[in-house]
């Protein structure tokens, strides 16, 4: 495994990958790995001869107030852990290589980028849009792997890959979770021990709304509901947003859905802002 922290170098290896006629998979990632991120590296491994990972706490996907500074970093273990999978380069850029001086243009989805978590964090999405091109440009994969987990930056990286007709397949992975029901999540590190344990909530909230979808209930208020008092019943989380919308372009979905939605959740424990996203079929 190589681990590369410029664009030159790492273009320069693929170039030669690509010229041997191999397939390039990317996994983007922020670190700090968990079992979810290995579940996107052996997607990736299994439909791509070359398999590359990247690791970049990307500053401007955080708000003013966010948790940059305090976002878990391990890059000693991250690398163990994505050796021991058999991926093949590892991206490791700073700040400064990625944004350079002078730079001003931005990727953003006009729409979606607002909606949802883009109104609880404003500007999240333009910063994840404009790295994650920068990074399709950087390694040209054929494709790249991204959690169902992360629903709404899953939709805005597809609708940005076909407004701006970028070769790059996206596939989306399903989420994995802990043993008790919560999704795997670096953030989770940074829960207190109560609130990791109050924070089964958010799975909870998904599976009774999974549930009530299974047995025929096509109500989204109705869904809404139950899912609001699943969440309610645990003080330590402030329940921030719960939307079931059009699980194709998170449109605003009234009355009876005919057509699977996506139930998205935004909890904060403390300082700790947790989602779980999850379609829900017919
Ligand atoms: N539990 C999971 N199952 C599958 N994929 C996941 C899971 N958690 C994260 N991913 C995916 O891994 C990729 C990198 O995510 P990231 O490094 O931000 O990790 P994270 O655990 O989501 O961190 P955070 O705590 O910041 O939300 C994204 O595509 C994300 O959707
Ligand atoms: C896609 C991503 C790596 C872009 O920084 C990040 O938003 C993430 O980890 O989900
Ligand atoms: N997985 C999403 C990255 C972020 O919260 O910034």
């Amino acid at each position: 495994m190589k681990v590369i922290s410029t664009i030159a170098e790492m273009r320069a290896a693929l170039k030669d990958e690509r010229l041997a006629g191999r397939t390039i998979g990317l996994v983007p990632t922020m670190g700090y790995l968990h079992i979810g991120h290995l579940a996107l590296v052996r997607h990736a491994r299994q439909s791509c001869d070359v398999t590359v990972a990247s690791i970049f706490v990307n500053p401007t996907q955080f708000g003013p107030n966010e948790d940059l500074s305090t976002y878990p970093r391990n890059l000693e273990r991250d690398l163990k852990l994505l050796e021991a999978e058999g991926v093949d380069y590892v991206f490791t850029p700073d700040a400064a290589e990625i944004y350079r001086p002078g730079a001003e243009t931005i990727v953003e989805t006009t729409h979606l980028s607002r909606i949802l978590i883009g109104r609880i964090r404003p500007g999240h999405f333009r910063g994840v849009t404009t790295v994650v091109s920068k990074l399709f440009n950087i390694v040209q994969p054929e494709r790249a792997f991204f959690g169902e987990k992360d629903y709404q930056q899953l939709a805005i990286i597809r609708r940005m890959v076909t407004d701006l007709d970028i070769p790059v397949e996206v596939v989306g992975v399903p989420t994995v979770r802990e043993e008790d029901g919560l999704a795997c999540s670096s953030r989770n590190a940074l829960l207190t021990p109560e609130d990791r344990k109050a924070a089964v909530v958010l799975s909870k909230a998904v599976a009774a709304a999974e549930a009530l979808a299974a047995g025929g209930e096509r109500s989204v208020a109705a869904i809404r509901k139950t899912m609001l008092k699943v969440l309610e019943a645990e003080p330590r989380g402030a329940v921030e947003a719960v939307d079931i919308r059009d699980a194709e372009d998170l449109s605003k979905v009234a009355g009876k859905f005919d057509k699977p939605v996506v139930v998205l959740l935004t909890v904060r424990f403390g300082k700790v802002r947790l989602i779980d996203q999850r379609v829900i079929g017919l």
